[in-house]
């Protein structure tokens, strides 16, 4: 659906070139929910902008639904624009319009279609996030959340396949984020909608992405599957955000694992084995005793996982650790 080939952006700043982005390949699938996750600076939201031109490349392709983006003349542009929704981080809604107007707005622009048509639209779009009873609002009696579910009506007004949200969530409440969150997982399975987000927390990833791609100033540093990617993190920046998320500290877990003795390892379920009852059947087929050092469970996006830290005592250990993963549980060894 959006393919970066070679993609590099570079600005000006007092006659020196500052890289936002290095040369950059990537393949974002339709009807994804893709993330981006980065600390400030990274170069998400210049990414992102490049896909609409809201931004210009200093070099390289940009390919959405096979159309070279790149090469677009300003019309083309405009018309192109028109498939992409956009959500920003302050909701961007115009102060001085109703709730309603603001999302008629791109459908005025568009200039397509008859007045009758657009009050059906928006009455639709304002039903599908809940917003019906705020129609004649203005944005300043809103809530932060109800100014986000403005700002995604509008987005879809003009019924894109794309929408871009820039930081989305971060000026809301946890619990508002669950709910915004919640919305733009719907929308994403009822149109088919791609989304590709921008965020620099982990849990927002978890909660609704398919992939997910980390950057490091100006680089994808890691990539793929958020499952993959949150489970089993490679790229110090990717431990950083996971660590982040999970609330764990290494020194203190360091400090837990030096008063226990045995060997330590971190198991991770995925799916069924989640709540496969296995860790008893095992110690007592091998004769292990084990202590649970620390343990989650949670979800990424729909599939449930788990997470537990365990210090194998006696028995025979490693075939205790075999049996675990044949029965796809994923273990590492973190003290031998
Ligand atoms: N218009 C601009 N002119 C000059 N430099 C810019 C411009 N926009 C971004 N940059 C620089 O490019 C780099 C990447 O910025 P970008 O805004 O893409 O990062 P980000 O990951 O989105 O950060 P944040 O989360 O703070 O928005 C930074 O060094 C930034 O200072």
């Amino acid at each position: 659906m959006i393919q970066f080939e070679g993609v590099h952006k570079t600005y000006k700043v007092s006659g020196r070139e500052v890289t936002a982005l290095e040369t950059c390949n990537l393949h974002i699938p339709q009807g994804q929910i893709f993330g981006l996750i980065g600390h400030s600076g990274a170069g998400k939201s210049t990414l992102l902008r490049l896909i609409n031109r809201l931004e210009e490349p200093s070099g390289g392709r940009i390919l959405v639904a096979d159309e070279d983006v790149t090469a677009l003349n300003a019309k083309d542009l405009r018309r192109f624009r028109q498939g992409l929704g956009m959500i920003f981080q302050h909701f961007n809604l115009l102060a001085s319009k109703t709730v309603a107007d603001n999302v008629a707005m791109p459908l005025k622009l568009a200039g397509e279609h008859s007045t009758a048509q657009i009050r059906e639209r928006v009455a639709m779009l304002l039903d599908r996030v809940g917003l019906s009873d705020h129609a004649l609002k203005y944005p300043a009696q809103l809530s932060g959340g109800q100014k986000q579910r403005v700002g995604i009506a509008r987005a879809l007004a003009t019924e894109p396949k794309i929408l871009l949200c820039d930081e989305a969530t971060s000026a809301l409440d946890p619990q508002t984020t669950a709910q915004v969150l919640q919305l733009l997982n719907e929308l994403n399975r009822e149109l088919n909608l791609t989304i590709v987000l921008i965020t620099h927390e982990m849990d927002v990833i978890r909660r609704v992405c398919d992939q997910v791609a980390v950057m490091d100033a100006g680089l994808i540093v890691e990539q793929g599957q958020v499952a993959d990617v949150f489970l089993h993190p490679k790229h110090p920046t990717t431990r950083r955000f996971v660590y982040e998320a999970e609330q764990l500290d290494e020194q203190e877990m360091a400090n837990d694992f030096s008063r226990v003795e045995g060997r330590i390892v971190r198991l991770t379920f995925q799916g069924e084995a989640t709540y496969a009852p296995l860790l008893g059947q095992i110690a007592r087929q091998t004769g292990v005793d084990y202590s649970i050092l620390s343990g989650r469970i949670d979800h990424i996006r729909d599939t449930p996982y788990g997470q537990l830290t365990l210090s194998l005592v006696g028995g025979d250990a490693s075939a205790a650790i075999k049996q675990l993963q044949a029965a796809q549980v994923t273990v590492e060894v973190l003290r031998t």
